[in-house]
């Protein structure tokens, strides 16, 4: 298992919660999909996995991750192929083989001809991209990846999935937050449903739509069905 996630209960602070009972777990070679409307706890959900939540009573335990950030974070005072050649003094490994996949990724995203300037110039979907490429440069075992779709391109969603899917062939896990359904639907092996800060249901498809009765239906009709009358966990 690369990921078991146990969060009895959490919260920005310790009289408020907004979190409880979320358990769930990523194994090697899967995608798990983290969907729930606005304001469900996808984010704090992440935050408590990456130890940022201050108030968690529980455990979560992530093998060696790359985290890919809703919002892109990058240093300002470094071009984009100088994050590169830092990110790698940061790995052990075959500095060659390394150099040729970097340009590979950065051939793919088109970010090629941009790699002596500065990322904190770049539009929002470039500098997503940029976050892309650092994290699929690391191969780690898990990838936890934060509504990567905003700002992206169609070219660059694709390559995106591309990418997702050779890294699970490769037996990567990966946790991948969304709401954007119908993209989630196709790709995902598994949903983890989150709604009010309460976990409502977590399977494949076919398992959630027996779950809510809705035979052959969407994942939003089957959402829609399951997080009605959810009450809220804040307090
Ligand atoms: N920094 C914070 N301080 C206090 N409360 C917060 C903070 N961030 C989020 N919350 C609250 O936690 C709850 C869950 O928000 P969260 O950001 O986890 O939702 P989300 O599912 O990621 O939503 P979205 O899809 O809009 O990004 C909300 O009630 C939100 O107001």
């Amino acid at each position: 298992m690369l990921l078991s996630v146990n969060i009895d209960e959490a919260g920005y602070s310790p009289d408020s919660t907004v979190l409880k009972n979320i358990h769930f777990s990523v194994d090697s070679g899967e995608l798990v999909g983290l969907i729930g409307p606005n304001g469900a706890g996808k984010s704090s959900t992440i935050k408590s996995i990456l130890g940022i939540m201050k108030n968690v009573k529980g455990d979560c335990q992530a093998s060696n991750y790359a985290y890919i950030p809703e919002r892109p974070i990058l240093y300002e005072k470094l071009t984009l192929w100088e994050h590169i050649e830092f990110l790698l003094t940061t790995l052990q490994t075959d500095e060659k083989l390394y150099m040729t996949r970097a340009n590979e990724l950065l051939k793919q995203f088109q970010l090629s001809e941009f790699i002596h300037r500065y990322p904190e110039s770049f539009s929002k979907g470039m500098q997503q991209k940029v976050m892309l490429v650092l994290a699929f440069l690391r191969q780690p075992d898990l990838y936890i990846v934060d509504e990567p779709f905003m700002g992206l391109d169609p070219r660059a969603v694709k390559r995106l999935l591309q990418s997702l899917q050779s890294e699970k062939e490769r037996g990567a896990g990966i946790l991948m937050s969304t709401h954007i359904l119908d993209t989630a639907e196709k790709i995902c092996d598994r949903f983890v449903l989150i709604s009010n800060g309460r976990l409502i249901v977590q399977g494949t498809l076919d398992e959630i739509r027996e779950r809510s009765g809705i035979r052959g239906g969407s994942l939003l009709d089957c959402f829609d069905v399951l997080t009605e009358g959810v009450s809220d966990v804040r307090k």
